[in-house]
Protein backbone atom coordinates (compact mmCIF):
# COMPACT_ATOMS: atom_id res chain seq x y z
CA UNK A 1 0.00 0.00 0.00
CA UNK A 2 1.11 3.51 -0.85
CA UNK A 3 -0.25 5.19 2.04
CA UNK A 4 2.47 7.11 3.95
CA UNK A 5 1.24 8.91 6.99
CA UNK A 6 1.21 12.09 5.65
CA UNK A 7 -0.94 11.36 2.87
CA UNK A 8 -3.90 9.67 5.02
CA UNK A 9 -6.48 11.07 3.26
CA UNK A 10 -5.51 12.24 -0.70
CA UNK A 11 -7.38 14.44 -2.78
CA UNK A 12 -6.19 15.12 -6.26
CA UNK A 13 -8.07 17.38 -8.34
CA UNK A 14 -11.94 16.02 -7.39
CA UNK A 15 -14.92 16.91 -9.32
CA UNK A 16 -18.69 16.26 -8.76
CA UNK A 17 -20.39 16.92 -11.45
CA UNK A 18 -24.56 16.35 -10.46
CA UNK A 19 -27.26 16.32 -13.56
CA UNK A 20 -30.36 18.11 -12.46
CA UNK A 21 -33.52 18.33 -14.09
CA UNK A 22 -36.08 20.54 -13.42
CA UNK A 23 -39.45 22.26 -14.82
CA UNK A 24 -39.07 24.53 -17.32
CA UNK A 25 -42.80 24.83 -19.08
CA UNK A 26 -45.81 22.56 -18.78
CA UNK A 27 -43.89 19.95 -21.19
CA UNK A 28 -40.25 20.80 -20.69
CA UNK A 29 -37.97 19.83 -18.65
CA UNK A 30 -34.72 21.52 -19.00
CA UNK A 31 -30.88 19.97 -18.44
CA UNK A 32 -28.99 21.45 -16.23
CA UNK A 33 -25.19 20.75 -14.05
CA UNK A 34 -24.09 21.73 -10.78
CA UNK A 35 -20.39 21.34 -9.99
CA UNK A 36 -20.50 21.10 -6.27
CA UNK A 37 -17.06 20.36 -5.69
CA UNK A 38 -14.78 21.86 -8.85
CA UNK A 39 -11.38 20.36 -8.57
CA UNK A 40 -10.30 20.02 -5.12
CA UNK A 41 -6.64 19.31 -3.96
CA UNK A 42 -5.35 18.46 -0.63
CA UNK A 43 -3.84 16.02 2.03
CA UNK A 44 -4.34 15.37 5.59
CA UNK A 45 -1.82 13.23 7.90
CA UNK A 46 -2.75 10.93 10.23
CA UNK A 47 -3.68 12.07 13.30
CA UNK A 48 -4.16 15.54 12.07
CA UNK A 49 -7.84 17.35 12.97
CA UNK A 50 -8.81 19.55 10.19
CA UNK A 51 -11.91 21.68 10.04
CA UNK A 52 -13.49 21.48 6.44
CA UNK A 53 -15.78 25.05 6.42
CA UNK A 54 -17.48 27.32 4.15
CA UNK A 55 -20.98 28.68 3.19
CA UNK A 56 -24.21 26.91 2.16
CA UNK A 57 -24.01 24.81 -0.52
CA UNK A 58 -20.72 25.41 -0.96
CA UNK A 59 -19.88 21.42 -1.73
CA UNK A 60 -18.90 20.62 1.95
CA UNK A 61 -21.20 17.33 2.45
CA UNK A 62 -20.52 16.67 -1.18
CA UNK A 63 -17.02 15.95 -0.75
CA UNK A 64 -17.50 14.15 3.17
CA UNK A 65 -19.70 11.68 1.19
CA UNK A 66 -16.97 10.97 -1.54
CA UNK A 67 -15.17 10.83 1.30
CA UNK A 68 -16.94 7.70 2.58
CA UNK A 69 -18.01 6.34 -1.14
CA UNK A 70 -21.35 7.20 -1.00
CA UNK A 71 -20.93 9.26 -4.03
CA UNK A 72 -18.87 8.69 -6.71
CA UNK A 73 -16.54 11.35 -7.67
CA UNK A 74 -17.05 12.80 -11.58
CA UNK A 75 -13.15 13.56 -11.88
CA UNK A 76 -9.99 13.06 -9.80
CA UNK A 77 -8.84 10.92 -7.86
CA UNK A 78 -9.48 10.32 -4.35
CA UNK A 79 -7.76 7.55 -1.46
CA UNK A 80 -8.52 7.31 2.52
CA UNK A 81 -5.94 4.96 3.62
CA UNK A 82 -4.57 4.01 1.14
CA UNK A 83 -8.61 3.06 -0.14
CA UNK A 84 -10.61 4.21 -3.14
CA UNK A 85 -13.66 4.64 -1.33
CA UNK A 86 -16.14 4.61 -3.97
CA UNK A 87 -14.75 1.41 -5.41
CA UNK A 88 -14.13 -0.01 -1.80
CA UNK A 89 -16.84 1.21 0.28
CA UNK A 90 -17.18 -1.57 2.91
CA UNK A 91 -13.56 -2.39 3.09
CA UNK A 92 -13.14 1.18 4.26
CA UNK A 93 -16.44 1.32 6.40
CA UNK A 94 -14.39 -0.77 8.94
CA UNK A 95 -11.78 2.22 9.13
CA UNK A 96 -14.09 5.04 9.33
CA UNK A 97 -17.24 6.39 11.83
CA UNK A 98 -19.27 9.36 10.35
CA UNK A 99 -21.26 11.80 12.79
CA UNK A 100 -23.92 13.98 10.99
CA UNK A 101 -25.06 15.82 13.38
CA UNK A 102 -28.78 16.53 11.70
CA UNK A 103 -29.88 13.19 11.39
CA UNK A 104 -29.40 9.48 13.29
CA UNK A 105 -27.60 6.51 12.46
CA UNK A 106 -29.34 4.94 16.06
CA UNK A 107 -32.15 3.09 16.13
CA UNK A 108 -35.00 5.04 17.04
CA UNK A 109 -36.84 2.39 18.60
CA UNK A 110 -34.36 0.73 20.50
CA UNK A 111 -32.26 1.79 24.04
CA UNK A 112 -28.96 3.24 23.08
CA UNK A 113 -27.19 -0.19 24.16
CA UNK A 114 -29.00 -2.28 21.97
CA UNK A 115 -27.95 -0.20 19.07
CA UNK A 116 -24.87 -0.44 20.30
CA UNK A 117 -25.16 -4.30 20.02
CA UNK A 118 -26.01 -4.06 16.88
CA UNK A 119 -23.06 -2.03 15.75
CA UNK A 120 -20.83 -4.62 17.81
CA UNK A 121 -21.92 -7.40 15.44
CA UNK A 122 -22.18 -5.37 11.87
CA UNK A 123 -18.58 -4.31 12.18
CA UNK A 124 -17.76 -7.70 13.93
CA UNK A 125 -15.71 -6.26 16.49
CA UNK A 126 -13.91 -8.56 19.07
CA UNK A 127 -15.55 -8.79 22.18
CA UNK A 128 -13.14 -7.54 24.79
CA UNK A 129 -12.62 -4.37 22.30
CA UNK A 130 -15.77 -3.73 22.17
CA UNK A 131 -15.97 -4.09 25.76
CA UNK A 132 -13.53 -1.38 26.54
CA UNK A 133 -14.24 1.09 23.72
CA UNK A 134 -17.76 1.08 25.18
CA UNK A 135 -17.00 1.18 28.26
CA UNK A 136 -14.67 4.38 27.44
CA UNK A 137 -16.76 6.32 25.59
CA UNK A 138 -19.62 5.97 28.34
CA UNK A 139 -17.42 7.29 30.78
CA UNK A 140 -15.90 10.25 29.05
CA UNK A 141 -19.46 10.87 27.27
CA UNK A 142 -21.26 10.78 30.35
CA UNK A 143 -23.65 8.01 28.91
CA UNK A 144 -24.28 5.67 32.02
CA UNK A 145 -27.46 6.55 32.58
CA UNK A 146 -28.92 6.71 28.89
CA UNK A 147 -28.33 2.92 27.98
CA UNK A 148 -31.56 1.62 28.29
CA UNK A 149 -33.05 4.70 27.39
CA UNK A 150 -34.74 4.47 23.70
CA UNK A 151 -33.15 6.78 21.26
CA UNK A 152 -36.83 8.94 20.70
CA UNK A 153 -36.51 10.02 23.94
CA UNK A 154 -33.15 11.43 24.33
CA UNK A 155 -32.71 15.04 24.14
CA UNK A 156 -30.42 16.33 20.87
CA UNK A 157 -26.92 16.88 22.74
CA UNK A 158 -27.56 13.19 24.84
CA UNK A 159 -28.46 11.52 20.84
CA UNK A 160 -25.37 13.30 19.39
CA UNK A 161 -23.23 11.70 22.65
CA UNK A 162 -24.70 8.59 21.78
CA UNK A 163 -24.17 9.11 17.85
CA UNK A 164 -20.53 9.65 18.29
CA UNK A 165 -20.01 6.52 20.36
CA UNK A 166 -21.93 4.72 18.01
CA UNK A 167 -19.03 5.68 15.37
CA UNK A 168 -16.41 5.20 16.95
CA UNK A 169 -17.24 1.00 18.87
CA UNK A 170 -15.16 0.25 15.88
CA UNK A 171 -11.89 2.00 16.52
CA UNK A 172 -12.23 4.01 13.26
CA UNK A 173 -9.16 5.75 12.17
CA UNK A 174 -10.87 8.20 10.89
CA UNK A 175 -13.71 10.02 12.10
CA UNK A 176 -15.87 12.85 10.01
CA UNK A 177 -18.19 15.13 11.67
CA UNK A 178 -20.70 17.03 9.98
CA UNK A 179 -22.29 19.74 12.01
CA UNK A 180 -21.57 17.67 15.49
CA UNK A 181 -22.65 20.57 17.66
CA UNK A 182 -25.66 21.82 15.77
CA UNK A 183 -28.40 22.29 18.13
CA UNK A 184 -26.64 21.82 21.23
CA UNK A 185 -26.82 24.05 24.36
CA UNK A 186 -23.45 25.03 25.89
CA UNK A 187 -22.64 22.85 28.21
CA UNK A 188 -23.24 19.76 25.77
CA UNK A 189 -20.93 21.92 23.31
CA UNK A 190 -18.20 21.45 25.93
CA UNK A 191 -18.61 18.13 26.57
CA UNK A 192 -18.69 16.95 22.72
CA UNK A 193 -15.79 19.16 22.27
CA UNK A 194 -13.06 18.09 25.14
CA UNK A 195 -14.19 14.51 23.64
CA UNK A 196 -13.35 15.40 20.40
CA UNK A 197 -9.96 16.76 21.44
CA UNK A 198 -9.47 13.90 23.91
CA UNK A 199 -9.66 11.21 21.46
CA UNK A 200 -7.64 12.79 18.42
CA UNK A 201 -4.83 13.70 20.95
CA UNK A 202 -5.15 9.91 22.82
CA UNK A 203 -6.20 7.51 20.17
CA UNK A 204 -4.73 9.63 17.38
CA UNK A 205 -7.93 9.47 15.73
CA UNK A 206 -7.87 11.58 12.44
CA UNK A 207 -10.47 14.04 12.13
CA UNK A 208 -12.55 15.90 9.63
CA UNK A 209 -14.82 18.49 11.26
CA UNK A 210 -17.52 20.49 9.32
CA UNK A 211 -19.28 22.47 11.09
CA UNK A 212 -20.88 26.26 10.64
CA UNK A 213 -20.24 26.77 14.56
CA UNK A 214 -16.68 28.50 14.21
CA UNK A 215 -16.12 27.76 18.10
CA UNK A 216 -15.74 24.23 16.85
CA UNK A 217 -12.93 25.24 14.94
CA UNK A 218 -10.78 27.70 17.08
CA UNK A 219 -11.04 25.26 19.84
CA UNK A 220 -10.62 21.82 17.81
CA UNK A 221 -8.68 22.74 14.72
CA UNK A 222 -5.09 24.23 14.01
CA UNK A 223 -5.85 23.56 10.15
CA UNK A 224 -8.75 24.53 8.39
CA UNK A 225 -9.89 24.34 5.37
CA UNK A 226 -12.39 26.60 3.29
CA UNK A 227 -14.77 26.03 0.31
CA UNK A 228 -16.87 27.51 -1.47
CA UNK A 229 -18.74 27.18 -4.62
CA UNK A 230 -16.72 24.05 -4.91
CA UNK A 231 -13.15 25.11 -4.59
CA UNK A 232 -10.52 25.51 -1.70
CA UNK A 233 -10.19 28.65 -1.08
CA UNK A 234 -7.68 28.25 1.80
CA UNK A 235 -6.01 25.80 3.41
CA UNK A 236 -3.51 26.73 6.10
CA UNK A 237 -3.46 27.33 10.33
CA UNK A 238 -6.33 29.45 12.08
CA UNK A 239 -4.07 32.34 12.32
CA UNK A 240 -3.22 32.15 8.62
CA UNK A 241 -6.97 32.87 8.05
CA UNK A 242 -6.86 35.40 10.02
CA UNK A 243 -3.94 36.97 8.75
CA UNK A 244 -5.43 36.20 4.98
CA UNK A 245 -9.42 37.68 6.01
CA UNK A 246 -8.46 40.02 9.07
CA UNK A 247 -8.53 43.65 7.48
CA UNK A 248 -8.47 45.69 10.19
CA UNK A 249 -8.16 45.47 14.26
CA UNK A 250 -10.07 47.89 16.83
CA UNK A 251 -8.63 50.16 19.45
CA UNK A 252 -11.57 50.99 22.39
CA UNK A 253 -10.58 53.87 24.29
CA UNK A 254 -12.38 54.55 27.15
CA UNK A 255 -12.05 58.35 27.66
CA UNK A 256 -12.05 60.06 30.83
CA UNK A 257 -14.88 62.20 29.17
CA UNK A 258 -17.18 62.15 26.34
CA UNK A 259 -15.56 63.79 23.40
CA UNK A 260 -16.11 64.01 19.71
CA UNK A 261 -14.69 61.45 17.36
CA UNK A 262 -11.04 61.62 17.83
CA UNK A 263 -8.69 62.09 14.73
CA UNK A 264 -5.74 60.39 14.83
CA UNK A 265 -4.00 59.38 11.90
CA UNK A 266 -4.06 56.29 10.87
CA UNK A 267 -7.19 54.72 12.33
CA UNK A 268 -10.63 56.27 12.24
CA UNK A 269 -13.33 56.31 14.49
CA UNK A 270 -16.11 53.70 13.88
CA UNK A 271 -18.32 53.86 16.91
CA UNK A 272 -19.35 56.36 19.51
CA UNK A 273 -21.01 55.59 23.05
CA UNK A 274 -20.71 58.07 25.70
CA UNK A 275 -17.12 58.41 26.56
CA UNK A 276 -16.11 54.92 24.67
CA UNK A 277 -14.86 55.40 21.36
CA UNK A 278 -14.46 52.15 18.62
CA UNK A 279 -11.25 53.16 15.90
CA UNK A 280 -10.73 50.36 13.28
CA UNK A 281 -6.79 50.39 12.36
CA UNK A 282 -4.82 47.94 9.53
CA UNK A 283 -4.79 44.27 11.29
CA UNK A 284 -1.10 44.51 10.03
CA UNK A 285 -0.30 47.69 11.70
CA UNK A 286 1.28 48.05 15.52
CA UNK A 287 -0.93 49.11 17.94
CA UNK A 288 1.62 50.82 19.97
CA UNK A 289 2.23 54.28 17.91
CA UNK A 290 -1.96 54.64 17.84
CA UNK A 291 -2.29 54.33 21.77
CA UNK A 292 0.66 56.28 22.38
CA UNK A 293 -1.27 59.62 19.71
CA UNK A 294 -4.49 58.66 21.44
CA UNK A 295 -2.71 58.91 25.17
CA UNK A 296 -1.09 62.34 23.69
CA UNK A 297 -4.44 63.79 22.53
CA UNK A 298 -6.68 62.81 25.02
CA UNK A 299 -6.93 61.93 28.96
CA UNK A 300 -6.91 57.78 28.79
CA UNK A 301 -9.01 55.77 32.00
CA UNK A 302 -8.60 52.39 29.86
CA UNK A 303 -8.00 50.46 26.42
CA UNK A 304 -8.00 47.88 24.77
CA UNK A 305 -7.38 46.02 20.94
CA UNK A 306 -10.26 43.75 19.73
CA UNK A 307 -8.83 41.07 17.25
CA UNK A 308 -11.93 40.42 14.45
CA UNK A 309 -13.20 37.45 15.54
CA UNK A 310 -13.47 34.52 13.13
CA UNK A 311 -16.70 35.14 11.67
CA UNK A 312 -16.38 38.45 10.70
CA UNK A 313 -12.77 37.39 8.75
CA UNK A 314 -14.82 34.45 6.90
CA UNK A 315 -17.37 36.57 6.60
CA UNK A 316 -15.17 39.17 4.43
CA UNK A 317 -12.97 36.63 2.78
CA UNK A 318 -16.54 35.51 0.90
CA UNK A 319 -17.54 38.87 0.64
CA UNK A 320 -14.16 40.02 -1.37
CA UNK A 321 -14.75 36.36 -3.56
CA UNK A 322 -17.83 37.99 -4.64
CA UNK A 323 -16.79 41.56 -5.87
CA UNK A 324 -15.54 41.34 -9.17
N1 LIG B 1 -27.83 14.87 -5.05
C1 LIG B 1 -27.71 16.10 -5.55
N2 LIG B 1 -28.25 16.41 -6.74
C2 LIG B 1 -28.12 17.64 -7.27
N3 LIG B 1 -27.45 18.65 -6.69
C3 LIG B 1 -26.88 18.41 -5.50
C4 LIG B 1 -26.98 17.13 -4.86
N4 LIG B 1 -26.31 17.19 -3.68
C5 LIG B 1 -25.83 18.44 -3.58
N5 LIG B 1 -26.15 19.18 -4.67
C6 LIG B 1 -25.78 20.58 -4.93
O1 LIG B 1 -24.37 20.67 -4.82
C7 LIG B 1 -23.99 21.89 -4.19
C8 LIG B 1 -23.14 21.57 -2.96
O2 LIG B 1 -23.98 20.95 -1.98
P1 LIG B 1 -23.43 20.42 -0.58
O3 LIG B 1 -24.58 19.76 0.12
O4 LIG B 1 -22.19 19.64 -0.78
O5 LIG B 1 -23.06 21.78 0.17
P2 LIG B 1 -22.66 22.04 1.68
O6 LIG B 1 -21.43 22.87 1.65
O7 LIG B 1 -22.62 20.78 2.45
O8 LIG B 1 -23.87 22.93 2.18
P3 LIG B 1 -24.61 23.07 3.64
O9 LIG B 1 -23.68 23.87 4.49
O10 LIG B 1 -25.85 23.81 3.29
O11 LIG B 1 -24.84 21.67 4.15
C9 LIG B 1 -25.28 22.63 -3.91
O12 LIG B 1 -25.51 23.53 -4.97
C10 LIG B 1 -26.33 21.53 -3.88
O13 LIG B 1 -27.59 22.05 -4.26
Amino acid sequence: MSTTEADFIELDDVEKVFDVRRRAGLLRRERRQVRAVDGIGFRVARGEMVGYIGPNGAGKSTTVKMLTGILTPSGGRLRVAGIDPSRERTRLARRIGVVFGQRTSLWWDLPLRDSYRLVHRLYRVPDARFRENLDRCVELLDLGDLLEVPVRQLSLGQRMRGDIAAALLHDPDVLYLDEPTIGLDVVSKAKVRAFLRDLNADRGTTVLLTTHDLGDIEQLCRRVMVIDHGRLVHDGTVEELYAAGAGERTLVVDLERELPPLEVAGARVVRVQGSRQWLAFPASASAAPLVAAVAAACPLVDLSVREPDIEAVIARMYAERRTP
